[in-house]
C-alpha cells in the first residue's frame, strides 16, 4: 500500500463546499491503490471517489481528466469528473492536486471467462473511436522514449540472459518503430493499463473502466495488445488463452475494425506491451521510489510473456 495523504470529514467538510455535492457525510480510505490516496466520499449527492495525486503534477492532470470527462460525455464507461464552482476538475487538497470522479458500481473481475473479455473489447473499441475528437494531447509517458531512458538503470540487476533479452528486445523495438506498418497504424488517446483491476464489472456487464493515469496518446494497437496480455492469459504460464484472445479480438473489430498494417504489427505490438510492463516492474523493484511502502509487482511475470511472444506466433487479430 501506498502512503496516505491523511484526509480527515472535517477537512472534506469544507473543501467539498465548492463542488455541487451537498455535505460530506462519510470518508472512507481505499487501501488498494498503489499510485495515489483514493478516498470513497459520501455526499448528500451519492457516492463519490476523491483522489489526491502523490505523483503526478498540475500541469499534467488537466490530460487525464478532461479525457475522462470527454469520454463519459460520450456514452463510454468511465468515472465523470466533477467540477467546482469555478469549472474547475483539479482543485489543491493539502497543497496536492486533488480530484472527485463518480464512483463506478461493481468490483474487479480478477478471473475474467470469454463473455468478459469480449464487453471489454467492445468497450476499449468505443473508447478509441470516442477519443478520436479529444482537443489534448500528451504523450505515453511510459513510451520508447521511457524505455530507453530506463534500460540503463535496470541492466546492471539482471542476470547475462535478461540482459541479452532486454538489450536485444529493445533494438528489435526501436527498429520495428521505424518500419512503414508502424508509422501507419492509428493513433490517438489511449488507456495504456487496462488490466483486470482496472475495469469495474456487476456479473457480466461491464460497469466500467477506471485508474486513466497512465494514458497518453500512442497506437490504438498498444492498447489492445496491453489488454490482451493481462485479460486473455494464463497467468501461472503467460501463454494466451485462445477462447478469451478471440472474444476480446472480435468485439473489438466488431466495433472498430483492424487494418492490415495492424495485422502486421500485432506479434511486434503484444512484445511491446509485454516489455513496457516487464521494464516498468523492474524499475520499481530496483529503483523503488523514496517515502513510499509499495510492495513492487514481481518483474518475473513479464519476462516469462514478453519471452513467449516471442517464442510463439500471434493468433490472427481478424
Ligand atoms: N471511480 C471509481 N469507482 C469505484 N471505485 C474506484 C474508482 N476509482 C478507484 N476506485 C477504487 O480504488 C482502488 C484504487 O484505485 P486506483 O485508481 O487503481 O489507484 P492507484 O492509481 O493508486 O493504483 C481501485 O482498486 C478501486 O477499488
Ligand atoms: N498495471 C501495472 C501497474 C499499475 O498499477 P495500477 O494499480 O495503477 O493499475 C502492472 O501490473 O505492472
Amino acid at each position: 500500500m501506498a502512503v496516505f495523504t491523511a484526509v480527515s470529514l472535517d477537512d472534506v467538510s469544507e473543501w467539498i463546499k465548492q463542488f455541487p455535492l451537498g455535505k460530506a457525510l462519510a470518508v472512507r480510505g481505499i487501501a488498494s491503490g498503489i499510485e495515489n490516496s483514493n478516498f470513497f466520499i459520501t455526499t448528500e449527492s451519492g457516492e463519490h471517489v476523491l483522489t489526491i495525486f502523490e505523483n503526478l503534477s498540475f500541469e499534467q492532470l488537466p490530460f487525464y481528466l478532461n479525457l475522462m470527462r470527454h469520454l463519459a460525455e460520450r456514452g463510454v464507461l468511465v468515472p465523470a469528473p466533477v467540477a467546482n464552482d469555478k469549472g474547475e476538475l483539479i482543485v489543491p487538497l493539502h497543497g496536492k492536486p486533488a480530484a472527485i470522479v463518480s464512483k463506478l458500481e461493481g468490483s474487479s473481475q480478477m478471473a475474467p471467462q470469454p463473455a468478459h473479455c469480449a464487453a471489454v473489447g467492445a468497450m476499449l473499441a468505443r473508447m478509441h473511436l470516442a477519443a478520436r475528437d479529444f482537443p489534448l494531447t500528451q504523450p505515453n509517458l511510459r513510451g520508447l522514449d521511457w524505455w530507453n531512458a530506463v534500460t540503463p538503470t535496470v541492466l546492471p540487476f539482471l542476470s547475462d540472459s535478461n540482459a541479452h533479452l532486454l538489450r536485444a528486445e529493445m533494438h528489435f523495438q526501436e527498429s520495428y518503430a521505424t518500419c512503414e506498418h508502424y508509422k501507419r497504424l492509428a493513433r490517438g488517446p489511449v488507456h495504456a493499463d487496462l488490466f483486470r483491476n482496472n475495469v469495474m464489472f456487476v456479473g457480466e456487464r461491464l460497469a466500467g473502466f477506471f485508474d486513466f493515469y497512465f494514458a497518453g496518446c500512442d497506437t490504438w494497437l498498444f492498447d489492445v495488445a496491453v489488454t490482451v496480455n493481462d485479460w486473455c492469459i494464463d497467468l501461472d504460464t503467460g501463454v494466451l488463452d485462445e477462447a478469451r484472445v478471440r472474444a476480446m479480438l472480435d468485439a473489438y473489430h466488431a466495433v472498430r475494425p483492424f487494418t492490415a498494417h495492424e495485422q502486421a504489427s500485432w506479434q511486434p505490438m503484444l512484445r511491446a506491451a509485454a516489455l513496457r510492463f516487464w521494464l516498468s516492474r523492474l524499475f520499481d523493484f530496483y529503483q523503488p521510489r523514496a517515502a513510499e511502502m509499495l510492495t513492487p509487482h514481481d518483474p518475473t511475470h513479464f519476462e516469462r510473456i514478453l519471452r513467449e511472444r516471442i517464442a510463439t506466433p500471434a493468433p490472427r487479430l481478424f
